[in-house]
């Protein structure tokens, strides 16, 4: 029996999970479970690298007293965050959160010199001021000038582990630096931040087999003989790989921190009006693209629940939520406002009051605000993604930890009038699987892949009730003017 085990850390936890075949289906064991998140010091925010890299260790020796002596190992990450190496292969300095504010002075000089419609015709990346881009234009020179080696943090934890140095083709398109044409690093780009192509390693596509855990690690720390294979490391490359899909028209929807939605595209959508209104054409594994949009998802409830102390569980919010009437508040949840506030709650309410609405008072009518924004949000960038590509969507595939909020699943099918596959919630981690499992033969493709996902997990699927559409579309015609205010 062959052992698959995913590293998947997003920005608000982190699991090793293992895969295995039995009976012709998949299961599931979630090996480590810990916890992420940023931490803000000196007027900076980071994340702590070590603690990540730690509990990986901690979930592979967990792994080992689960009895799996040899495995495969992949890890994906959230995307744009980098690490510098110096000439000794040693971390410079600590890495930047991506939410860190230190990129909004970046914007204008690199626009000055590259307009976005540029860096967009070149890249096809959508425009998120805290793009590697920006992040390296805001970055310290001399730092810079020291660093041998850029880095992505999946590419660095696989460093970590292996000692060998690669960047992974899907995470790497998230920095708005990898040219369209060229599939490299673009050389207008990479001279406005006077960095050679050198500092970054070989792009390396999924599947890639790097090779095993350096010896003496594994034997410090007896960790089980693993192969290290390169997953989709950007988390939402793998998720959309999880993704139970069938047939040709589907959208997703990856729900987690942020919310992810958009199709699968064989070729990029790079045009004038995917520009204007800001899709991104990020790289996806076997020469697929992800055409999506980026919505401050479940970012928004996280908050909440920490601005109330973190008594109430997920669920209990939306509990409390599903006691209140709908749409009598409602935020752009994309409102940069929103990107990292010192209180979201209070964030919420003054967005509120600014354009004369209901202030929600309660933690259940905060969370209704929330839900409500979200689901007309992906009803909104759903009718869009369908001008744009072309595509009706006959399904959408809610994947990731949203899938368990069921008001918002279901709430998102009766707004949009499109069927809800729900699930699964561990779609990155299965998506870090397959990669692994094609790699290693196991499976011939990621169409093999999802088939097998489909007939191994539950998937809920939500059905739109007709309900009273005078109140939808009222709400959707205020939410329009809230988006164009
Ligand atoms: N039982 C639940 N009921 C409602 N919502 C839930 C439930 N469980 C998880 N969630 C939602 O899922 C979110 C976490 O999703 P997920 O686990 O996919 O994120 P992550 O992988 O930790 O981070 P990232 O999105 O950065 O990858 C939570 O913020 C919460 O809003
Ligand atoms: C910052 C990125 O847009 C973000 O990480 C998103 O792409 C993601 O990966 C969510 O997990
Ligand atoms: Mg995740």
């Amino acid at each position: 029996m062959r052992d698959y085990v995913a590293v998947d850390i997003g920005a608000s936890s982190g699991r090793l999970v293992r895969g295995e075949m039995q009976d012709g289906r998949l299961s599931l064991q979630e090996i480590h479970r810990f916890d992420n998140g940023f931490h803000e010091h000196d007027g900076h925010c980071y994340w702590d690298i070590d603690h990540l890299y730690r509990e990986i260790l901690r979930g592979l020796q967990q792994a080992r007293q689960l009895g799996i002596e040899r495995c495969t190992l992949g890890i994906d990450t959230w995307a744009v965050d980098y690490v510098l190496l110096d000439g000794k292969g040693e971390r410079i300095g600590e890495v930047y959160a991506y939410r860190d504010s230190r990129t909004l002075g970046a914007v204008p000089p690199v626009h000055a010199v590259h307009p976005f419609s540029r860096i967009y015709e070149k890249t096809g990346i959508q425009h998120l001021t805290f793009n590697t881009l920006y992040q390296l234009y805001a970055h310290d020179r001399m730092e810079l000038a020291e660093a041998q080696d850029i880095l992505l943090v999946p590419d660095y934890l696989y460093y970590l582990l292996s000692g060998r140095k690669m960047n992974e083709l899907t995470n790497a398109s998230t920095t708005a630096l990898l040219n369209l044409k060229t599939r490299d690093y673009d050389p207008d780009l990479l001279e406005l931040l006077g960095l050679p192509r050198s500092k970054f390693p070989s792009l390396t596509e999924p599947g890639t087999r790097l090779g095993a855990i350096k010896p003496e690690l594994a034997q410090a720390y007896d960790l089980p003989e693993c192969e290290l294979i390169v997953a989709a490391t950007h988390d939402t490359a793998s998720a959309v790989l999880g993704v139970p899909a069938s047939g040709a028209s589907w959208a997703y929807l990856s729900s987690g921190t942020w919310s992810l939605i958009g199709v699968e595209l064989q070729t990029p959508l790079a045009t004038k009006e995917a520009m204007e209104r800001n899709y991104t054409n990020e790289w996806g594994a076997y020469g697929t693209f992800r055409f999506l949009k980026n919505i401050m998802g479940m970012w928004l409830i996280q908050e909440v629940r920490k601005d109330y102390g973190k008594q109430h569980s997920y669920a209990e919010l939306v509990k409390l939520a599903e006691a209140v009437p709908p749409f009598r508040s409602l935020i752009d949840s994309n409102d940069d406002r929103f990107l990292n506030p010192a209180n979201m709650t209070e964030e919420i309410r003054r967005f509120c009051a600014a354009t004369d609405q209901l202030v929600p008072d309660t933690p259940g009518e905060v969370a209704r605000c929330i839900f409500d924004s979200l689901a007309l949000s992906y009803d909104v960038y759903l009718k869009e993604l369908e001008r744009l590509t072309g595509q009706k969507p006959e399904t959408l595939h809610i994947v990731g930890g949203g899938a368990n909020n069921a008001l918002l699943c279901q709430w998102t099918a009766d707004v949009s009038g499109i069927p809800v596959a729900a699930g699964p919630t561990e779609s990155t981690a299965l998506g870090n699987l397959l990669v692994q499992m094609i790699s290693s033969g196991a499976i011939r493709d990621i169409g093999e892949g999802r088939e097998l996902i489909r007939r191994s997990f539950p998937i809920q699927t939500y059905v739109p009730r007709g309900l009273n559409t005078g109140r939808i579309t009222e709400a959707r015609r205020r939410f329009a003017d809230l988006l164009a205010r």
